[in-house]
């Protein structure tokens, strides 16, 4: 008989407080599992906890109560095994495009260490990636050389060069216009399928929550916690057609619905 493998992050009973007994509280009672290989999306309330989740899952910071454990272990700093991408690309201006996703290299191990024995098979890999998302050919070019869609997209490359077995996407497509969201999601599906990463993706975009994953998680307002979950019925590879689709219209109303109640009960 095959045992059940472990949930790859397991999040249980955890409560976030900022800036001591009488700060903000930022989740409180909030669990959750996400499965290795799995896509999920978090979604909630605006100020609802849902960075602060992902803070406590990549180390950046404790919690101040429960357990986040990730690959069997309890986090206790940043973890080296994630990847992270936010709404704003944070490139730095002095690199170039190459150099920006080839930095986790130069801070993770094993990486760090083979870096400069296997410099042009770690190049290869980020061009690889450059080609991936459209950016082949701008190598050499700066941050501000790009228009905000390919930095985003570089910023993509830069969380997935040292092959992360975590990927952590805050926002990542929040500041895009629509047009280039959409070409990201399919950048970032067919990465999700190249390398299976376990995803945890934050975002407003109800749309984009279920056209990317196999599961929302819903959260509360603050202090947040997964009040509810949807799991989400398409196979893969997904076609942007299915969004125009009465079933995947009524699952984003669904979702936008207990968004809605979630608020209100806040209200009451
Ligand atoms: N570093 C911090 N110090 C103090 N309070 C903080 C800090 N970071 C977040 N908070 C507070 O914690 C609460 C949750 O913030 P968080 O950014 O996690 O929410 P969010 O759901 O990601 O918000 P949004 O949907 O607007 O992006 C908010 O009230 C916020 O003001």
């Amino acid at each position: 008989m095959n045992a059940i493998p472990p949930p790859f992050v397991q999040i249980d009973g955890v409560a976030m407080r900022y800036g001591g007994v009488e700060g903000t509280l930022a989740l409180r009672g909030c669990s959750l599992d996400v499965a290795e290989g799995e896509f999920v999306a978090v979604v909630g309330p605006s100020g609802c906890g849902k960075s602060t989740l992902m803070r406590l899952v990549t180390g950046l910071w404790p919690p101040t109560e429960g357990t986040v454990i990730v690959d069997g272990q309890e986090v206790a700093g940043p973890l080296s095994i994630a990847g992270m991408a936010f709404q704003n690309p944070t490139l730095l201006p002095w690199r170039n495009i190459m150099d920006n996703v080839m930095l986790p290299l130069e801070v993770v191990q094993p990486h760090r260490r083979q870096l400069r024995s296997q410099r042009g098979h770690y190049e290869h890999k980020a061009r690889e990636l450059l080609k991936l998302v459209g950016l082949a050919g701008f190598e050499a070019k700066f941050p501000w050389q790009l228009s905000g869609g390919m930095q985003q997209r570089a910023s993509l490359c830069r969380a997935l060069v040292h092959d992360p077995r975590l990927l952590m996407l805050d926002e990542p497509f929040g500041a895009l216009d629509v047009f280039t969201r959409e070409d990201l999601w399919d950048v970032l599906q067919d990465v999700w399928i190249a390398r299976k990463p376990t995803v945890i993706l934050v975002t407003h975009d109800l749309k984009e929550a279920v056209y990317l994953s196999d599961r929302v998680l819903i959260m509360s307002n603050r202090p947040g916690r997964i009040i509810a979950e949807r799991t989400v019925p398409y196979g893969r590879r997904r076609s942007l057609d299915i969004t125009y689709t009465a079933e995947f219209q009524a699952i984003v109303h669904e979702l936008r619905e207990r968004i809605s109640d979630a608020r209100k009960a806040e209200a009451a």
